[in-house]
């Protein structure tokens, strides 16, 4: 964990132009990159990538650093003369199963009844945040967590955040354990690929694409 924190903060610690050499240029599901990298991660991504990689097991793993910056407070027009103090909008839900956040300096918050809870940072700990998926695929038993990431102007903040998804061909139905009489269905059948078209078309709301799935 401590070599992983340190390996992001060495590569954010090299000259732009480095960076750049790295940077997988993504304009998948219309999110529009920035040059400046706010995020590295390694992730499983689609063949066509022309990103490097290891060979691990059978699968091919692709070290992706994406140069994205993603604020989540659309639309953009509406929020931004409000951001960061009264950010209401500037918040997310994961579109994935788990994510897993380890932070050096404080930043993130959830949203819990209405209020925005602190998550101080604990060395050699992650933070284990229920996603999307999740709250699906247990048909509403397991509850996602709204979050978002707060600045501050004193020191930079690194973030490792690994999430557990889900093939992008794949398709996605409730546990049918879960499924009874007196808890009848509340999402179908979907295909994750879909899914994902419709949350990025729609300014990536996580209420919007709930309802999206909801029978
Ligand atoms: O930096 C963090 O603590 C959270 C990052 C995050 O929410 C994300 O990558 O989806
Ligand atoms: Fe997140």
């Amino acid at each position: 964990m401590v070599d992983a924190m340190n390996v992001g903060q060495e590569f954010f610690g090299l000259p732009a132009k480095d960076k750049e050499r790295l940077c997988h240029d993504s304009t998948k599901f219309g999110q529009k990159g920035c040059k400046n990298s706010s995020q590295v991660g390694a992730s499983l991504v689609d063949e066509n990538s022309n990103t490097g990689g290891i060979l691990c097991n059978t699968t091919f793993i692709h070290w992706n650093w994406r140069d994205t910056l993603q604020h989540h407070f659309h639309p953009l027009e509406s929020y931004a003369s409000s951001w960061p103090e009264k950010s209401t909008r500037y918040r997310h839900c994961d579109p994935t199963l788990i994510t897993l956040i380890q932070q050096d300096v404080y930043g993130l918050q959830l949203l819990k009844d209405g209020q925005w809870l602190g998550v101080e940072p604990l060395s050699n700990a992650f933070v284990v945040n229920m996603s999307l998926l999740l709250e699906v695929i247990s048909n509403g038993k397991l509850k996602l967590g709204m979050h978002r990431v707060v600045t501050n102007s004193v020191c930079s903040r690194t973030s490792l955040a690994i999430s557990v998804s889900y093939p992008y061909d794949g398709s996605i139905q409730l546990a049918k354990s879960l499924i009874s009489p007196t808890n009848p269905p509340l999402y179908g059948a979907f295909q994750y690929k879909d899914f994902l078209e419709f949350l990025f078309a729609n300014n990536a709301e996580c209420e919007t694409a709930m309802k999206y799935l909801k029978l």
